[in-house]
């Protein structure tokens, strides 16, 4: 997930060479000065001491910087690139993810924020120690090797207990992911949770709180173990520091200036080595997230379509007709739609009807090219094209039954002081309730009826061919009804608007040029409305 190019290894390799020759050096002089060595105490070893200490002070600033802006880069690049693929994906594929899944993604992410600090601490400590252990194989041989086997010894035990802290963190994850959903259910089921004091219990007792007890045992273990091979890891120093004061000795051992430089370096190194440890949860959690975050990115790859075919008439698409040949979708294996076919062409008002789960929503979003027939061919004009590309799109309006008002404006058209937006609000009746044309005066809190319409304003304002409406009318009141299905359908269809809506609303069906009724996922009857017959109501029957 996280690609180091050559040129940043080639960095990182200057960075630790010339780092830890600058250290080197600092704790040299200070070890000689400490020492009252003569030829130390010279102006000219105290202009070096303060050249190495700003040098190194500089380089080591360019270096931390460099890494911090690597770390951000990643982390807001990941998002970035995240949202991208987010809207890459079809509404299936979408559907099957889950909004939890996206949300523990940016979390994981997070972590990464760490990650300039984690570098330069592990870098700057490993430098250290190798140069302390090469020191200490300089004063003993085998009290170096007894220091390596014991060093080896904890990276060992690290390593083990690492690898079972990241499956408890994955796991650790996962529950989040689950309290996410419930948070979801939370603020989104609010009404509902407020209305039913059963339902409430319910959710505390038996979900939340199993989520989230477990979790905070899970949590409790994760971090005691840490703790637990810290305290070990530091108790085991001591014990490298009895073996080279009382075992040793009987054995041989160093003389006892040799035993003082020894343990002066030792207990030098203890400080990287505690640095290390401090870092082995960050290190777990980091590889945690990046084998989440990477096998998200590699399921949403495995989602992405082949590149969409073309259009017939790109960029130039002058709507005339549009024909859906036996088309098919299913969802799963629950409910297929079709194999159907359908024609709508420029000008025509057309209804589509029919029960409850019968198919008319997915064939909205079949239409729409929000779904991708699984079979079948699509004509736009009588040639074929794929529905799935921005120049199809570019033909449709949509408003879905559960419209949703962005919080700011992400289309092409501009709100203020726009004519067409004025008339609209005037047409729609919205022009007492918004009363300006600021762009966020209609993103407020509105009823379900004026958010409907205030989404049919913005779709009109996209100035497409072909109007879609799915169920538009159910939550207009009577009075705005009539009107719309009377006044405003026959306008817009003066205007040139090809509309296709999928209504319950039987008492206008005599304001659609055909209609079109679905059951069970079939088309079963496609039937022109008479010419005259706006001015009789059509009684519809199976
Ligand atoms: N995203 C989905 N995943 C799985 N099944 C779905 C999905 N959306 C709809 N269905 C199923 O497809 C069938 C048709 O649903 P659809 O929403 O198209 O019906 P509809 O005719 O619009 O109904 P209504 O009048 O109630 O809105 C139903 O059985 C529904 O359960």
């Amino acid at each position: 997930m996280i690609k180091v190019k050559s040129r940043q290894w080639l960095l990182i390799g200057i960075y630790a060479l010339l780092n830890t020759a600058c250290t080197v050096a600092i704790l040299y002089i200070i070890n000689m000065g400490i020492r009252g060595d003569r030829q130390f105490n010279t102006g000219s070893v105290g202009g070096i001491f303060f050249g190495i200490v700003i040098f190194s002070y500089l380089f080591n600033l360019f270096f931390q910087k460099y890494t911090v802006r690597y770390s951000y880069e990643f982390v807001y690049g990941t998002e970035l690139r995240l949202a991208e693929r987010i809207q890459q994906l079809t509404l299936h594929q979408q559907e099957a993810i889950g909004s939890e899944r996206i949300y523990g993604v940016l979390e994981d992410l997070r972590v990464f924020i760490f990650m300039a600090g984690v570098v330069n601490n592990t870098l700057n400590s490993l430098l250290m120690i190798l140069v302390s252990i090469m020191y200490l194989f300089y004063i003993s041989l085998t009290g170096a090797l007894i220091t390596l086997l014991l060093i080896a010894g904890t990276a060992l035990v690290y390593f083990i207990v690492g690898k079972q802290q990241a499956h408890r963190l994955n796991r650790l994850r996962n529950y989040n992911e689950r309290f996410t959903k419930m948070v979801d259910d939370l603020l989104q089921g609010f009404k509902e949770f407020k209305i039913s004091a059963g339902r409430r219990k319910n959710f505390r007792e038996l979900h939340l709180s199993a989520n989230r007890n477990e979790a905070r045992e899970l949590d409790v273990l994760l971090s005691g173990n840490f703790v637990g091979v810290n305290i070990l890891s530091q108790y085991g120093l001591y014990l490298v520091f009895g073996a080279i004061l009382f075992v040793f000795p009987l054995f041989g051992g160093m003389q006892s200036q040799q035993t003082g430089v020894f343990m002066v370096v030792l207990l030098f190194m203890s400080g990287p080595i505690n640095r290390l440890i401090s870092l082995q949860h960050l290190y777990t959690r980091m590889k945690v997230a990046a084998r989440r975050v990477s096998g998200f990115f590699r399921e949403l790859d495995s989602f992405l379509p082949e590149a969409p075919m073309q259009t017939a008439a790109a960029g130039t698409v002058n709507f005339e007709t549009l024909e859906f040949r036996d088309c098919v979708w299913q969802h799963g294996e629950h409910f297929q739609l079709g194999p159907m076919n359908f024609r709508i062409t420029k000008g025509e008002v057309v209804f589509i009807i029919g029960g409850n789960g019968s198919g008319k929503s997915t064939f909205i979003k079949l239409f729409t090219g929000l779904y991708t027939p699984v079979s079948g061919t699509i004509l736009l004009n009588g040639r074929k094209v794929d529905s799935n590309t921005a120049d199809y799109q570019d033909l449709l309006s949509v408003v879905f039954t559960d419209n949703y008002i962005f919080s700011c404006n992400y289309d092409d058209y501009i709100l203020e002081d726009n004519p067409v937006y004025k008339k609209l609000l005037k047409t729609m009746e919205l022009d007492h309730v918004i009363r300006d044309t600021m762009d966020e005066s209609p993103r407020r809190r509105f009823s379900q009826g004026q958010r409907k319409r205030i989404s049919l304003i913005f779709s009109l304002l996209e100035q497409h061919p072909l109007l879609v409406l799915d169920e538009w009318a159910a939550d207009q009141d009577p009075y705005f009804r009539k009107y719309f299905y009377e006044q405003l359908l026959p306008a817009l269809k003066q205007e040139g608007k090809t509309i296709l809506a999928v209504t319950h609303d039987d008492a206008y069906f005599q304001y659609a040029d055909r209609i079109v009724k679905f059951e069970h996922g079939n088309i079963i009857s496609d039937i022109a409305v008479q010419e005259g017959a706006q001015n009789q109501k059509i009684l519809w029957t199976n």
